[in-house]
């Protein structure tokens, strides 16, 4: 089989509980991500979803298993790979500006001091921060324009993979929409791929072409790649009318709230455990045969 830009094979995670029982909390995950994809992960507090991004991010070794981005293995921290906690993670004696540049210049080390400014400067536009407050520590920011300099960092820096894990979750509505619409506006523009944890259910079919749900661990598994069919550009406003978001979005509530207890500590034997992948698409079945609505709902699983 042809590895996908990122392939994570047969990922492992026992941790010592203490109790002299290893707590198992995922076993031979495997799952791909393509080149240029925006892929988030949905599943309740605790099965697994952090474990895996600092795997990815090169932070934390599994106990098991590989992860391989452009068939090369994950090992340790790289510029090719940009992380954006919820916490922001800005070194507070830093201006924003600096915040970025400090990134950029290590990222571009032959760059002129002018030429890193320009690029950090343009980056910190594109997340709507300019002028004064793009001289301003940390400290002396809201929330919102803290995680928008993290943002801006991670972006200017064109990692190959950019990794966020939860990024939003400490925003107020409003902010959080305007910066999903920057992210959305800035990946739209790149080649660059997405990896995001969030548990919010509208962000994730806002954003994402395709949701991985995660079932309650220990023993956790990635069950689902469910396709969000829904086409881009999407606005935030439009996109309920669509035919097929209420599909989406029932179906992944259902699997939280049922189906991810259900499913849980089920393990499928030996091998990796890919996700079975999910298209709901009300619009295919209706330019086909179907001539009763209620069949008009396609319900399509594949085993990948
Ligand atoms: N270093 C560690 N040592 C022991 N157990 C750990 C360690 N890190 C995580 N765990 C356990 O592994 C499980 C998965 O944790 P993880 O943080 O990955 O979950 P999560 O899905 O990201 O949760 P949340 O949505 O609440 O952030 C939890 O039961 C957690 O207690």
């Amino acid at each position: 089989m042809a590895h996908s830009f990122l392939s994570i094979e047969n990922l492992t995670q026992r941790f010592a509980s203490g109790k002299g029982e290893d707590l198992t909390v995922f076993e031979d995950a495997s799952f791909g991500i393509e080149k240029g994809e925006f892929v988030c992960i949905l599943g309740h507090s605790g099965c697994g979803k952090s474990t895996i991004m600092n795997i990815l991010a090169g932070l934390a070794e599994p106990t098991s298993g590989v992860v391989l981005m452009d068939g090369k293995e994950v090992s340790g921290p790289s510029l090719d790979r940009g992380v954006v906690f919820q916490n922001y993670s800005l070194m507070p004696w830093l201006s924003a500006l600096k915040n970025v540049t400090f990134a950029v210049a290590a990222r571009y080390p032959r760059w002129s001091k002018a030429k890193v400014v320009e690029h950090s400067t343009q980056y910190l536009a594109m997340v709507g921060l300019q002028g004064d407050a793009i001289h301003r520590k940390p400290a002396q920011l809201s929330g919102g324009m803290r995680q928008r300099v993290s943002i801006a960092r991670a972006f200017a820096n064109h990692p190959k993979l950019l990794l966020l894990d939860e990024p939003f979750g400490a925003l107020d509505a409003l902010t959080r929409g305007t910066i999903q619409d920057e992210l959305l506006k800035i990946w739209g523009g790149t080649e660059q791929t997405v990896f995001m944890i969030t548990h919010d259910v509208d962000e994730a079919i806002l954003l994402a072409d395709r949701i991985l749900l995660m079932t309650n661990g220990p023993y956790a598994r990635v069950a689902e790649s469910v396709e969000i069919t829904i086409p881009r550009p999407r606005k935030r406003e439009e996109i309920i009318e669509h035919p097929n978001y209420y599909l989406i979005r029932n179906h992944l509530l259902h699997f939280l709230g049922t189906r991810s207890k259900v499913l849980s500590g089920q393990r499928t034997g030996q091998g990796s455990n890919r996700p079975q992948t999910i298209r709901l698409d009300r619009m295919e079945e209706t330019a086909t045969e179907s001539e009763d609505p209620a069949q008009a709902t396609s319900l399509r699983a594949v085993n990948e």
